[in-house]
């Protein structure tokens, strides 16, 4: 099941046509991941002080489709398509009045705050994790 959330694009998102500045939108997808964790008992600032684990993000891809322009209500959907030894791939879409306006796929790995280096996903966050796979295939399964 996807995680939705929305945030409103705000002035300070936008170039002054208020037309969405790209990397904003970067920032404000980091949040959607940051509340992610957060829904599933996990919050970041628990992790990183306490836990000592970072999530980093080592890919990546964007897909522009539409401009997004101040004042749109932006609807994340945020789905987990892979969970790895250490990393984790999700895939957003990003919408605004019922129309899609960039997608992204994108891989986060769970490390060690101290050493910079990949740990396995411990296993409580594994089980939370999990519930949440979205195997692509099941939605395509002719592909
Ligand atoms: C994440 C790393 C420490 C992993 O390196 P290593 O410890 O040597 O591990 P490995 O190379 O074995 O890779 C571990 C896993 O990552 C995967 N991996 C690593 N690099 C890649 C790339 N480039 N593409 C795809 N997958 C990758 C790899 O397939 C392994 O997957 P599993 O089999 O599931 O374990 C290292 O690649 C790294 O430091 N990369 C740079 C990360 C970075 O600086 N990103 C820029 C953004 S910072 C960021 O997003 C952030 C978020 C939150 C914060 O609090 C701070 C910063």
């Amino acid at each position: 099941m996807a995680f939705k959330t929305t945030r409103p694009l705000r002035f300070g998102d936008c170039d002054p046509s208020g037309i969405a500045y790209f990397p904003s939108y970067l920032n404000i997808l980091v949040g959607v991941l940051e509340d992610y964790f957060g829904s599933l008992g996990f919050p970041w600032k628990v992790l990183i002080n306490d836990r000592r684990l970072g999530v980093p993000t080592v890919r990546l891809d964007l897909t522009f489709v539409k401009p997004g322009l101040q004042g749109d209500n932006l609807e994340f959907m945020l789905a987990v398509r892979g969970i790895g030894r250490s990393s984790l791939d999700l895939e957003h879409q990003v919408s605004a009045n019922g129309q899609v306006l960039w997608s992204a796929k994108h891989r986060v790995v769970a490390t060690s705050i101290d050493t910079h280096k990949s740990i396995a996903w411990p296993d409580d966050i594994r089980a939370a994790l999990t519930p949440h796979l979205e195997m692509t295939d099941a939605h395509h399964p002719a592909t």
